[in-house]
């Protein structure tokens, strides 16, 4: 890969850019970024990991994989912008939330497209992505795509139809889980302990969750069952989470998330 052109800067396009340099998949020399208007947040990046801001839209048909990391509001726009300048088979990764591979061929001619939904933790190498290829992706091609995702975390494979569900689950997940935290941090300050206190206990309570989940091969139920006594405190924390409607509120958060994912495809 010589040449990775990021059309869009901002945070997703950060966090894949900080991943793939400290994984070593991409050479930050190899790395040009673009965006609409905000020139000072090129500079920013470039300061930051040393990667080249594109200078004028001919260098685009060099690229070796153009991503497109824009809002989706702004995908059309962005496409159309970059259409003529594109060489003929360029690869294309996009992370746009719900804009379609068809769009993206509609707008930018057919040509090997991966659609991937990662999530911000890219950052620190622990996205959770999934991703949908067109026909044009080959073996070859496949291999270098999901070594590239590899490296920002896990990645799975899916069809392109149910990158909704996984834009609601795993794109959207960490501001579920941030707001999780928030609301902890609330409530045990009630109580007198002091954020710092919180925090340090829920990321960690987070984490080892987390790590259990992955390291002892047991279900979410089983292990939730261990830590309930009954008659105890947590047997206390869960039914007061069902009377006020946990589930339908979880429910409805995937639900709404996953109806906004197929709206933004339909360019509402
Ligand atoms: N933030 C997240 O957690 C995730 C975001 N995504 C997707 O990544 C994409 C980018 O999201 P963010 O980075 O959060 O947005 P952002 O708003 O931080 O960045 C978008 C960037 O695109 C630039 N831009 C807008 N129009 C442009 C154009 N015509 N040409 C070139 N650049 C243009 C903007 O100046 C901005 O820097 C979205 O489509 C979103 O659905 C996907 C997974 C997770
Ligand atoms: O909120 C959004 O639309 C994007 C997609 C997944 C995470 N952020």
């Amino acid at each position: 890969m010589e040449k990775v052109v990021f059309v869009g800067a901002g945070s997703m396009a950060e966090a894949m850019i900080q991943g793939w340099i400290e994984q070593n998949v991409v050479d930050a020399t190899q790395i040009y970024i673009t965006n609409r208007s905000n020139y000072e947040r090129l500079d920013e990046l470039s300061l930051k990991y040393g990667v080249n801001i594109l200078q004028k839209k001919e260098e685009l048909f060099h690229a070796d994989i153009i991503v497109l990391a824009v809002k989706p509001k702004d995908g059309k726009v962005a496409m159309e912008s970059i259409s003529s300048f594109i060489a003929q088979n360029t690869p294309v990764l996009s992370v746009m939330a719900g804009i379609s591979i068809n769009a993206i061929s509609n707008l930018l001619g057919n040509r090997p497209i991966a659609r991937v939904m990662p999530n911000t933790s890219a950052t620190i190498g622990m996205s959770a992505s999934g991703v949908a290829f067109n026909e044009d992706v080959n073996e070859d091609l496949k291999k270098q795509y999901l070594q590239m995702l590899d490296a920002i975390g896990i990645v799975i494979e899916v069809e392109e139809e149910k990158l909704h569900a996984v834009t609601a689950l795993s794109g959207s997940g960490p501001a579920y889980l941030y707001y999780l935290l928030e609301a902890w941090e609330k409530v045990g300050t009630e109580f007198g302990l002091s954020k710092e206190t919180v925090r340090k206990l829920m990321v960690q309570t987070i984490a080892g969750s987390a790590a259990m989940l992955q390291q002892i091969k047991e279900e979410p139920d089983v292990l939730r069952k261990k830590v309930t006594s009954p008659g105890g405190t947590t047997e206390a924390g869960i039914q007061a989470l069902e009377s006020h409607h946990f589930n339908e509120a979880i429910y409805q958060c995937i639900k709404s998330a996953e109806a906004r994912s197929r709206e933004l495809a339909k360019g509402e």
